[in-house]
């Protein structure tokens, strides 16, 4: 399976397959330091929320290791966390999983030997997102029995989650039981997770698949091309309210005109139950060059500003319901007692 992540203990070296070279080349950068490594999320070179849980549980080991020789350890330590968990605000998982990793090292505990704690926490906490991705995609797979045309967009695959992926994992799945015809891949503008990354992932399972522009997925549905559309999620809140990658909300618009299934495929790690509804979301807004730019070549005028919000926030009312790890779910979620951690 492909490795987005991998660390070294030996040499403190995490191995980031960089994102933003692929489908081109198949590069590792090695990321030595938290600096390095915040570089690596804030240019994604490693993305897709559960992902960045990972990639942040593993900043936080950089930060432990950093402040070690400190005498004021705690105090270093948060301050490095602080700079780690806000370099991508939108995507919960990079501070729940950091946060939840900090909450269980006791306090007494010796700086020498935090790091070990933490690694162990790590390690557990990837396989934890292998299990949920799986159990997930069994889930959504039978949920979804029959509908054999999915449209999907950005990438939520193992380049996003570091196991089978959850929007995609369900694709994947579909596929092996033989019960997939198409997925529509949204090419995902403006850095094309869904033409770049998802496109070489399902090439790579022999998993069928056309890649469309954004605007054409709307111009699908009216056809009667798609079934079902499934998406990721970055951050799933109280009343159901869902923030994932810019144009999911138009998918879901066109699908409830055409009556096509909605469903967003997240692990219950990416519900954020301290935030009443969508209202309250922090919209991660990057740089505009991205917009202005295809593969660092200007298509825009000079002169043209552009506006680059790398999320939307879709609606609960809008969403069919929710496929976790532990089932599928219906929103509002204040009367579950236990979701995400
Ligand atoms: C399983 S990944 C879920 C989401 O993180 C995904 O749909 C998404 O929007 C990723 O955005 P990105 O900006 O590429 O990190």
């Amino acid at each position: 399976m492909i490795q987005p992540l991998q660390y070294d203990r030996e040499t403190g070296t995490l191995f980031l397959l960089d994102q933003t070279l692929l489908p081109d080349e198949e590069r590792y950068v090695q990321v030595k330091t938290l600096d390095e490594l915040i570089e690596a999320i804030k240019a994604l070179r490693v993305r897709g929320a559960p992902l960045l849980g990972l990639a942040g549980a593993y900043g936080l080991l950089f930060a432990v290791l950093e402040s070690e020789k400190s005498a004021l350890f705690w105090e270093e330590l948060q301050r490095r966390v602080d700079l780690l968990v806000n370099a991508r605000p939108t995507a919960v998982n990079l501070k729940k999983e950091v946060e939840s990793i900090l909450e269980d090292i006791p306090m007494t505990a010796e700086p020498y030997e935090v790091a070990a704690i933490v690694y162990e926490k790590v390690l557990s906490l990837e396989s934890r997102l292998r299990n949920d991705d799986l159990s997930l995609a069994m889930h959504g797979a039978d949920l979804l029995k029959g509908k054999r045309r999915i449209l999907t967009i950005c990438n939520t695959g193992t380049l996003a989650t570091g196991g089978i992926g959850t929007a995609l994992g369900i694709i994947k799945v579909k596929h092996s039981k033989g019960d997939l015809d198409v997925a529509y891949l949204c090419e995902t503008r403006p850095v094309l997770q869904g033409a770049r990354l998802s496109a070489w992932e399902l090439l790579k399972e022999n998993v069928p698949h056309y890649i469309i522009t954004d605007n054409a997925a709307t111009y699908l549905m009216s056809l009667g091309k798609v079934d079902a559309v499934v998406v990721g999620a970055d951050r799933v809140v109280r009343n159901g309210d869902t923030a994932n990658k810019v144009g999911t909300l138009m998918l879901a618009i066109a699908a409830k005109h055409y009556g096509i299934d909605f469903y967003v495929a997240a692990p219950t790690s990416s519900f954020d139950m301290t935030i009443a509804n969508g209202n309250g979301i922090v919209v991660e807004e990057r740089d505009p060059e991205e917009v202005l730019q295809i593969h660092g070549v200007r298509i825009a005028p000079k002169g043209s500003r552009a506006l680059n919000y790398a999320f939307d926030v879709t609606p609960a009312s809008l969403i069919d319901g929710y496929i976790t790890e532990q089932g599928i779910l219906k929103a509002p979620f204040a009367e579950v007692n236990y979701i995400g951690r």
